[in-house]
């Protein structure tokens, strides 16, 4: 069976849940349950703190595991990404009380406030830069500079609506681009079942991020309205019966729905439908 580990509580719980379950896998009813073994499809659950997920898996007590990016490079386990996951999409970045700092170069002795220390400390390193404490918190990191405890902080960033209701605003490029992410143990191969796990997230992942489009458009104008269409390999054409008009199908991003919509319809195309995909093997 393969052993996979989820997050029980945070941000990224629930929609790794959300995830597995669209994926087609059992789910916990009850969030005091900490472990869940789906015979049916060859794979058990543990529930577990999302810091100590990528320990698991380096360790290899768990073949995979549903982690966020900055929490794998923070934990500095022997673990890495082996699929993106798309949800929970964050920056890390410094920040400080406006206008104090505007540079990376001036956090030299100054201190710094994280829950991400290993990650902050390596950052800096790898610039040079060496501020005089890295002052570990575990939460709650933005009002460390009001309390007296730090000068900068290094946090997630989504919104920023945490950072500006703190009365700190970020400097210097971001740290990190993070976002959930399936890993494994480095160097191992890829432990049995990985493969199915792999090709169904990746088929929830592009069930979100496409939609299926169908019209109508005079066969003189196929060329030009496949152009804007093009699919992933090839889009399916068919005639039409008033022989004047072929009805094309292509998976389109979801996110340019409206736009490839509008120039489908300036070419001629109509009978314009979009459809969700609820499920999908490429
Ligand atoms: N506001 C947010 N938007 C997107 N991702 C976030 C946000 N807050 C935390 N994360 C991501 O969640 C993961 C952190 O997990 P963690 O359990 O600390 O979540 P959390 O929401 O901070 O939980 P808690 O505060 O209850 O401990 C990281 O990968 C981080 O990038
Ligand atoms: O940019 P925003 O949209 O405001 O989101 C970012 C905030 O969300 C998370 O905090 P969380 O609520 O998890 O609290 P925590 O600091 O106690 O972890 C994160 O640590 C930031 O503080
Ligand atoms: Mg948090």
């Amino acid at each position: 069976m393969l052993r996979i580990a989820v997050p029980n509580k945070g941000s990224l719980s629930g929609p790794a849940t959300d995830m597995l379950r669209e994926a087609g896998y059992r789910q916990r009813r009850d969030t005091r349950e900490l472990v869940l073994a789906d015979a049916d499809n060859g794979v058990e659950f543990f529930f577990l703190r999302p810091r100590d997920v990528a320990v698991y898996v380096g360790s290899g007590t768990v073949d995979v595991g549903i982690t966020g990016r900055d929490l794998l490079l923070d934990s500095a386990a022997d673990a890495v990404e082996h699929l993106p996951l798309g949800f929970a999409t964050s920056t890390f970045r410094f920040a400080a009380p406006a206008g104090t700092v505007t540079e990376v170069e001036q956090i030299a002795g100054k201190r710094v406030a994280s829950s991400y220390t290993t990650l902050v400390a390596d950052h800096l390193g790898r610039l040079g830069v060496e501020p005089s404490a890295i002052v570990h918190l575990d939460g709650a990191v933005e009002s460390s500079v009001r309390l007296g405890v730090a000068d900068v902080i290094a946090d997630v960033v989504e919104t920023g609506t945490t950072l500006r209701a703190a009365g700190l605003e970020v400097f210097g490029e971001p740290i990190l681009r993070s976002e959930a992410v399936l890993i494994r143990r480095s160097g191992d191969s890829e432990p049995e079942g990985l493969d199915v796990l792999t090709r169904r997230l990746q088929g929830v992942i592009t069930a979100r991020e496409y939609v299926l489009l169908d019209y109508d458009v005079p066969i003189e104008l196929v060329d030009k309205a496949v152009a804007v269409t093009p699919g992933f390999e090839s889009p399916t054409v068919s005639p039409l019966h008033n022989g004047e008009s072929a009805a094309v199908r292509a998976m389109v991003r979801r996110s340019e729905t409206n736009r490839v919509m509008d120039a489908l319809y300036e070419i001629g195309a109509r009978g314009i439908l979009v459809t969700s995909i609820h499920a999908c093997r490429l």
